[in-house]
Order: C-alpha cells, then sequence, then structure tokens
C-alpha cells in the first residue's frame, strides 16, 4: 500500500517549500520522484515547482489529474508530487487514490481555503483521505501572528485569480478587521 500526504495552509505558508524537501528526502531513500502542478500555476515559467527560498524541482504541468494520463507518466516512479492542488477537480482525488492503491506514494500540497473561507476544490476530500496532513501557517502581514487565511487586496471577486503580488496572509483578527473595512 501507498500512502497520501497533504500539506496544507494559506498563501506563504511555505507549502512549496515543503513539498520540495520532501521531494529530497525521498531522493535521499532512493525513491524515484516525479512531479506536477497545475498548469494555470505559470507564476516562475513551465515545469518548475520553486520555493520562496530558492529550491526547484522540475514538474510537469497539467490541465486536469485523468487517471489515465497521470499513470502513463508516473507508472515507473515510486512518489507523485502534486502542487496547486487546490486548482484541480474532483478527477485529483480519484487518481489519488488509485495511486495509494498501486503503492505510490502521493504527496500532495495546495490551499484548503479561498479567499472568503471557503474550502477550494478538491482539497477538502483530500484532507479526510489523506494518511497525513500538515497544516502549515503563514506570519500575518499586519500584525506577525500566525496568519491561516490568504486575502486579497485586489478588488476580483472570483475564487481563482493567478499570482501572487496581490496577496497576503493574515490571522482571522486582522482578516475580519479587513472584511470590516471593506464594507
Ligand atoms: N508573511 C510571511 N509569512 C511567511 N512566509 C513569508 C511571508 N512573507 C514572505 N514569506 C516567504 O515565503 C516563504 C514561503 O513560500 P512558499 O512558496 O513555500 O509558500 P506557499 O505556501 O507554497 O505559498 P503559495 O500558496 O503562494 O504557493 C517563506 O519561507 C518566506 O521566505
Ligand atoms: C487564496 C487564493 C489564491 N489563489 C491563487 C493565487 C496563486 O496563484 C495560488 C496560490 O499559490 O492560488 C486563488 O486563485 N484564489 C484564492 O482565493
Ligand atoms: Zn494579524
Amino acid at each position: 500500500m501507498g500512502r497520501i500526504e497533504v500539506i496544507t495552509g494559506p498563501m506563504f505558508s511555505g507549502k512549496s517549500e515543503e513539498l520540495v524537501r520532501r521531494a529530497l528526502r525521498l531522493m535521499y531513500a532512493k525513491k524515484k520522484v516525479i512531479a506536477f502542478h497545475h498548469a494555470l500555476d505559470n507564476r516562475f515559467g513551465h515545469k518548475k515547482i520553486v520555493s520562496r527560498s530558492g529550491f526547484e524541482l522540475e514538474s510537469y504541468p497539467v490541465q486536469n489529474f485523468a487517471f489515465e494520463v497521470i499513470w502513463d507518466l508516473a507508472k515507473d516512479y515510486d512518489a507523485v508530487l502534486v502542487d496547486e492542488a487546490q486548482f484541480f477537480s474532483d478527477e485529483l482525488v480519484d487518481t489519488c487514490l488509485n495511486l495509494r492503491r498501486r503503492s505510490k506514494i502521493v504527496v500532495v500540497s495546495g490551499l484548503d481555503l479561498d479567499v472568503y473561507e471557503n474550502p477550494f476544490g478538491p482539497m477538502p476530500k483530500l484532507l479526510a483521505l489523506a494518511d497525513r496532513v500538515d497544516k502549515l501557517k503563514a506570519v500575518c502581514f499586519e500584525c506577525g501572528e500566525e496568519a491561516t487565511i490568504s486575502y486579497r487586496l485586489s478588488g476580483e471577486k472570483e475564487q481563482i485569480v493567478v499570482g501572487d503580488k496581490n496577496y497576503i496572509a493574515l490571522c482571522y483578527r486582522c482578516y475580519y478587521a479587513k472584511k470590516k473595512e471593506e464594507r
């Protein structure tokens, strides 16, 4: 049996960094690692998961997570890593379960919540099904306490707005204060 590990938390909480750290540890353990990220996230160009601290991991951009497609690419690997998992549909959940059943180690990183406190994409299901969950925190951009939620400085109302320039991470106190200011 394989396993599913989920790394979650708001923006700036170090999810990508943690994903790269796990990748390195798996490589030290002589595991073959393949990584994917959602094609929507082209912040750093293609084929790389880059943490802000500079670690890099080669990664395939994919539009969806259909099992047949992923299996074709991943069958000869021991571990499958997924970044920006919130952007995928529930297809990701089925594929992760399928990979675990086929003895793969699956490590998924993604936002638990959008800027409106709504669970994001397939993340709630993955969090429930995971063998291990790590919920990371950022540092509140306003007060320095632990930050658990992302906040969008630009006014777009859609759930998905790619990029990190227009976002900060906040503690709930500062988040609700900002929400009040908005009204
Ligand atoms: N307010 C902040 N709190 C925590 N880390 C911050 C903050 N501002 C900048 N950083 C930097 O961001 C790094 C985390 O970046 P990383 O890309 O790993 O986060 P992430 O959770 O993957 O974010 P995202 O969801 O935007 O991809 C930290 O190690 C730190 O160097
Ligand atoms: C918090 C949040 C982030 N994002 C995006 C910004 C980044 O491209 C990515 C998080 O790394 O997700 C959204 O699209 N909606 C949201 O509500
Ligand atoms: Zn705060």
